[in-house]
């Protein structure tokens, strides 16, 4: 059979034939990303991860693996000499809201300078193609639902200030080194791949829906709503959520979109849908069959009241459709996994 050249990066990169670090790769979503570009082939894979918070258990088999930190640049140096890659997912941050308020320092130094080490050894090597985890925290208190990609950006937390802080930083990696980049702004992040053996699992866990799910689990005995006095219908934050697996085909069309058009970008990514938390908790005693007790608390620092994605842009642009539309199908694909994997990984 005739062997293809490989390309020149003078050239667009037919999609088949890319190298690609997914940094974060171990983490909750990077790992459903994994999952999907490893079921569509064609591609080398190599997954970069610090094990902070991921799992080397959420690593497929097959997939190269390298341990180490972004911040470290002697590590990234040899990891990228080592597997030249044309493409990077960076998925490796630190997440939390509420833990950015109490030590925006750490968050900075993540999240901004593991960042700026990573782009360096990016321009160094000649590193094509970027594509960032960016959040809807950049949007702070919207001035309207649903927030379209390009509404004004205005954190009210270091956790978003940090993500925009990148977003500007990208703009300006594009005018002076060419590097093109897609920013994937997502809503909430949840539910768990259809199989069951990967999911959210974080320690100690923060995020609503997992820790609801602990309630049926016997973990804990009852959820706490932090915030009744917001201006929403039942008083409680409001969010869009969407699904692990419809966000890691994002991703692959945003790389697809990269190697074709040249050209960087940035979407939200929503299901257009809000739900308040008591809602969430309605969901997931609809779907566990459990009457999971709640008690009312103080505001969580950080929070705003109400984050609605219009994804409208990356429909027309990346062609991006959603699998799973109803809150409960998602909560569904959670419980799925926390009821495989009682112990988590
Ligand atoms: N979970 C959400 O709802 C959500 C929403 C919007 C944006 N995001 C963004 O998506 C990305 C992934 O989030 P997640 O929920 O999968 O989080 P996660 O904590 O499960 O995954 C992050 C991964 O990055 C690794 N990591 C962290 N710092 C690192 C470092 N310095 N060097 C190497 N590896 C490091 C962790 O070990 C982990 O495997 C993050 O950038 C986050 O800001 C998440
Ligand atoms: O025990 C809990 C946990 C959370 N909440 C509330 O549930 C909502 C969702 O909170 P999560 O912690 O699940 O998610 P966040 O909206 O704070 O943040 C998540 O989504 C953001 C994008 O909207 C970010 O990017 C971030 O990384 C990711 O953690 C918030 O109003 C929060 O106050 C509760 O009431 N009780």
């Amino acid at each position: 059979m005739r062997r293809v050249a490989r390309p020149s990066f003078a050239n667009h990169l037919p999609v088949a034939y890319l190298q690609i670090i997914v940094a974060g790769g171990a983490g909750y979503i990077g790992s459903h990303l994994v999952r999907e570009l490893t079921k569509a082939g064609g591609h080398e894979l190599v997954v970069l991860d610090n094990l902070s918070t991921g799992h080397t258990a959420a690593i497929p088999r097959g997939v190269a693996f390298e341990q180490g930190d972004i911040r470290d640049a002697a590590f990234l140096e040899k990891v990228f000499t080592k597997h030249k890659p044309d493409a990077v997912f960076h998925f490796s941050a630190s997440i939390e809201v509420a833990a950015s308020c109490a030590d925006p320092l750490a968050y900075y130094e993540n999240n901004v300078c593991g960042t700026v080490t990573l782009l360096q050894t990016m321009q160094k090597h000649k590193t094509k193609y970027f594509i960032f985890s960016s959040t809807a925290a950049l949007f702070g208190m919207a001035e309207r639902m649903p927030i379209e990609a390009e509404d004004r950006t205005n954190p009210i937390n270091p956790y978003g200030e940090t993500k925009l802080v990148i977003e500007k930083l990208l703009h300006w990696c594009d005018q002076a080194y060419g590097l093109k980049y897609v920013c994937l702004r997502y809503f909430n992040a949840c539910g768990a791949d259809a199989a069951g053996d990967i999911g959210e699992d974080h320690t100690p866990e923060s995020h609503l829906i997992p820790l609801v799910l602990q309630v049926p689990a016997g973990k804990r005995e009852k959820v706490f709503v932090f915030g009744e006095d917001y201006e929403t219908e039942d008083g409680s934050c409001v969010r869009d959520y969407v699904h692990v697996t419809d966000l890691s085909a994002a991703h692959v069309k945003a790389l697809d979109y990269l190697a074709k058009n040249n050209t960087s970008n940035r979407f939200n990514l929503g299901s257009g849908k809000g739900y308040s938390v008591k809602e969430i908790i309605e969901s997931a005693r609809r779907v566990t069959g459990h009457p999971i007790p709640a008690e009312i608390k103080p505001r969580r620092a950080g929070d705003p009241a109400k984050l609605i994605a219009s994804s409208e842009k990356a429909e027309k642009i990346l062609g991006w459709t959603r699998q799973y539309e109803t809150i409960d199908s998602i909560v569904a694909t959670a419980w799925n996994f926390h009821q495989r994997n009682p112990k988590g990984f």
